[in-house]
């Protein structure tokens, strides 16, 4: 099975203003609202593709059970621990001569909401894959990751994790299945700024130095870069085609990978996949479609 664990889901307000300003009143001319959320969206993408899965997390107030509505509407199947105080988050994604974001810093969960979670992901089996997404409330410690790393550290679990900082570099010592940062997340651990692929190839392997299994860098509009325990080095231009919403496309590349590998066991087709599966929802208003995956595919041959 596939597990996902988003502790910090969100409602996507994606609004577009025409030369937005600040200290203005703004008013939008588009308006639309996503469930998100880094494990979410993962899990979203993966039954797109076929491929059954649990998301598991928290949620609060009116916006958790909006979020849960809309991915029961959407057929994502989900067992969420329902925290007692607070809201989960409304994320703004402003759309104007830049893309800007505003994420909220979610609820606090507290700690028989945590020994909850460890109830669930007790029942993990050998061979099943856990994906660890997304940011944290800001009162938890940055070690949330590593902990839960820890504790399933005797199951032979595949487990992926996408975050950012120390909540990300706390893992590495556990040998996670897949990481995979941004090229300025990379950057941003390192203390550089990275834009060449030569040096997100340098930095993908002080990671695995560190630990990290299969280290894949996506670099939006520029591609991805994927370096894999077996010595494997993996480098690609992204597809070319028309942005229409770029929120989702780091997790939609996260479940196109696990997706192709699951299917094939071939690192090279789990990067082809996860490219195009990226840039697939990136090309389009929702997260992608088997359909537009499979087209992106067909069309992007020449690019690996
Ligand atoms: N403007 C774009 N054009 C083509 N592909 C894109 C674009 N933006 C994102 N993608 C695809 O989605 C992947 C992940 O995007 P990225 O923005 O780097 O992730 P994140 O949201 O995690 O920062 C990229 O590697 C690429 O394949
Ligand atoms: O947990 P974080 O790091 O605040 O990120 C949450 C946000 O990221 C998203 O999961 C989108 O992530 P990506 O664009 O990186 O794929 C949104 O749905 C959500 O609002």
């Amino acid at each position: 099975m596939i597990y996902t664990v988003t502790f910090n889901p969100s409602l996507d307000y994606i609004v577009t203003v025409k030369n937005f300003q600040t200290g203005m009143v703004n008013r939008t001319v588009d308006e639309i609202i996503y469930p998100g959320g880094k494990g979410i969206n993962v899990s979203m993408v993966l039954k797109n593709l076929g491929f059954d899965n649990t998301a598991l997390g928290f949620m609060a107030g009116f916006t958790g059970d909006e979020i849960c509505r809309l991915l029961e509407e959407k057929g994502v199947k989900a067992d969420f621990i329902h925290v007692e105080k607070g809201v989960s988050r409304i994320n703004v994604k402003l759309r104007s001569n830049e893309e800007s974001e505003i994420n909220g810093m979610g609820p606090a969960i507290m700690q028989e909401d945590i020994k909850k979670l460890y109830e669930k992901l007790d029942q993990l089996q050998d061979g099943d894959v856990l994906v660890l997404a997304g940011s944290i409330p800001s009162v938890m410690p940055e070690s949330m990751y590593m902990d839960i790393m820890k504790h399933l550290e005797d199951k032979k679990l595949n487990i992926a994790v996408d975050a950012t900082r120390d909540l990300l570099v706390n893992v590495l010592p556990y040998h996670p299945f897949l990481i995979k940062p941004n090229n300025h997340e990379l950057g941003e651990i390192f203390g550089v700024t990275i834009t060449d692929k030569d040096d997100v190839v340098k930095y993908a392997k002080k990671l695995q130095e560190r630990g990290a299994r299969n280290v894949l860098i996506s670099m939006a509009g520029d591609g991805a870069v994927l370096v894999t325990e077996d010595g494997q080095e993996f480098r690609a231009e992204a597809p070319k085609g028309e942005l229409k919403n770029s929120v989702g496309a780091g997790d939609s590349m996260v479940a196109g990978f696990l997706a192709g590998y699951l299917s094939t066991g071939s690192y090279a087709e789990a990067f082809k996949m996860g490219v195009c599966t990226g840039s697939a929802s990136a090309f389009s208003e929702e997260l992608a479609t088997k359909a537009e995956v499979q087209a992106l595919l067909d069309k992007c041959k020449n690019l690996f």
